[in-house]
């Protein structure tokens, strides 16, 4: 009986690009709609990681046009003026399923080495075509093309068509079109929205979307200061598994502990790794590849626990910055104030974050009854599972009486996460899980912009009771300095001159400023 049932049973192994293939929807292609803003996102933030973290103003123009209204394929184009994509690399980039230059300790949109896969893998499943790629690297003399698909059985591109021409004019960026499947009634708002939330936090890039029906989305660059570019770090002790350690030793000659230890890890000087070799009980001078697999787990287990770690640098990480994102805010939100924070560097398990917000105020944004949120991590808006985003859970407790806001109020709150590893509560990358460190530099840093509101709010509150104040006053003027002047004979102009000048110093009111009036806060920018 149990043979015959072990014979029923049969196995099979699956490559990763066929098991995504047959799991589209963890990776967010789980609907035609869904599907068209998860290729339009991966697309854009290949083109943002290659522009903006090598120091290129980002300039992209992406389009969507219907190819087939009655079977609902589109065609998808983003295009931008990075550094381009080898041309030896193209065909493993877009055609083998975990492939990537992203894998390392720095701040990217990209993490997982999947997304432009999983956009060709969509493409082929639904439309049957496949992507075609130009690029060109920074003085490169050619331009080349692939047309690609993916052998999901292999896990290996297909190369259809591979061409290289000339290139005349110095052109550098990479242009990616797919055919696809989709419903653009469906993802319209939501790829809007995408493209607005994206803009808002790099005014300093340029954005194009040319629509099915034609209709332009349009970016201006507003400013040419862009956030520092990171740069590629080590890995912080306190973040490191067995088999990590095991795999950087195998990876490393056979040197000392100590000297290991000090070339292989941030946060590591002369004195920390002396002070942390004593409470390890292994000589500092042991070869690591002669390490015992229990010495090996003991130096893992005290690297986790030791506390004496400096804190890892934020030197991998690329915050906005507080002006370019009160400057975005301003750009595309138009509110009357804004108040914005960079916290300083914290980390939790050993990856360095900054947590950055800012509060929009009046202007063009409605009267809600809850606060408008815009969450990002790593410069990437996320649109989905607000829900259970930490940044939520931290918003939703404040009680916003405290600083002067009652509901409906035209409020939005910004928050932006920024780290070498976003811990992110789901594989489709769209909320940040609730990370205790994360959570309270989150709170720390809503409350800071909030106090600045509550001031600018205590502010108006003063102006507005002036100048009813001066309004009412004002109301008897003429008819006080008309009795005055026939009593005294004095002229009616002097007298109400004075009178409003009286008025003005009793309110405390700058007499050469002219009639009182809220001052307009437009543009209004108050770094905290
Ligand atoms: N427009 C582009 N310009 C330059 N390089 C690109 C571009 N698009 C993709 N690449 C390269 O291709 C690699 C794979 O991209 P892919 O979108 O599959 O994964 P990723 O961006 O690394 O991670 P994730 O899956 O989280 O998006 C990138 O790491 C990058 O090196």
């Amino acid at each position: 009986m149990w043979c015959m049932y072990m014979s029923d049973v049969a196995f099979e192994s699956l490559t990763p690009a066929e098991w995504f293939r047959r799991n589209k929807e963890i990776a967010g292609f789980s609907s035609p709609s869904r599907a068209m803003y998860q290729t339009v996102r991966e697309l854009i933030e290949n083109a943002l990681d290659a522009t903006e973290n090598h120091g290129i103003l980002p300039s992209i123009k992406a389009s969507i046009r219907y190819v087939d209204k009655d079977k609902d394929l589109y065609s998808i184009y983003v295009e931008d003026n990075g550094i381009g994509i080898p041309e030896e690399e193209i065909p493993n980039v877009f055609g083998q399923i975990f492939y990537s230059s992203k894998y390392k300790i720095k701040q990217h949109r990209g993490i997982f080495g999947l997304g432009a896969k999983m956009v060709v893998l969509y493409a082929q499943s639904t439309s049957g075509m496949p992507v075609r790629v130009t690029s060109s690297m920074k003085g490169s003399q050619y331009i080349y093309t692939y047309e690609i698909s993916i052998d999901t059985v292999k896990n290996k591109p297909v190369i259809h068509s591979h061409v290289r021409v000339e290139n005349k004019y110095g052109w550098h960026g990479t242009a990616v079109k797919v055919v696809l499947e989709g419903n653009w009634q469906y993802a319209k708002s939501r790829i809007e929205e995408y493209f607005t939330r994206t803009a808002m936090i790099t005014p300093y890039a340029e954005i194009i979307l040319i629509e099915p029906n034609n209709e332009v989305l349009r970016f201006n660059r507003i400013t040419t200061i862009m956030p520092k570019p990171p740069v590629e770090g080590l890995p912080h002790p306190s973040s490191i598994d067995l088999e990590s350690l095991k795999q950087l030793i195998s990876r490393n000659s056979d040197i000392p502990l100590i000297d290991f230890l000090k070339e292989n890890f941030d946060g590591i000087g002369d004195e920390t790794v002396r002070e942390f070799m004593k409470t390890v009980g292994i000589r500092a001078s042991k070869h690591v590849k002669r390490l015992s697999e229990s010495e090996l787990r003991l130096l893992a287990e005290k690297m986790r626990q030791f506390n004496g770690w400096r804190r890892p640098r934020a030197d991998w990480l690329s915050p906005i910055g507080e002006k370019i994102l009160a400057n975005g805010i301003l750009h595309v939100l138009k509110p009357e104030a804004v108040f914005v924070t960079t916290r300083k560097p914290s980390s939790y398990s050993g990856h360095p974050f900054i947590v950055e917000a800012a509060i929009a105020w009046g202007g063009s944004i409605m009267p809600v009854d809850k606060p408008i949120l815009y969450r990002y991590a790593n410069k990437v808006p996320l649109l989905q599972d607000e829900g259970s985003d930490v940044i939520r859970h931290v918003i939703d407790e404040v009680d916003w009486s405290q600083y002067k806001v009652k509901f409906p109020a035209p409020l939005a709150v910004v928050v932006h996460v920024c780290s070498t590893k976003i811990p992110y509560a789901s594989a489709g990358k769209e909320a940040i899980a609730d990370v205790p460190e994360i959570e309270k530099e989150v709170r720390l840093a809503v409350r800071e912009v909030a106090r600045k509101l509550k001031v600018y709010l205590a502010r108006k509150e003063k102006e507005q009771e002036l100048l009813t104040k001066y309004a009412i006053l004002r109301l008897y003027t003429d008819e006080v300095s008309s009795a005055l002047s026939f009593v005294s004979g004095v002229d009616e102009n002097v007298i109400k001159g004075k009178l409003e000048e009286l008025i003005k110093r009793k309110l405390g009111l700058d007499i050469r400023a002219g009639p009182p009036a809220i001052t307009s806060e437009v543009g209004n920018v108050a770094v905290a």
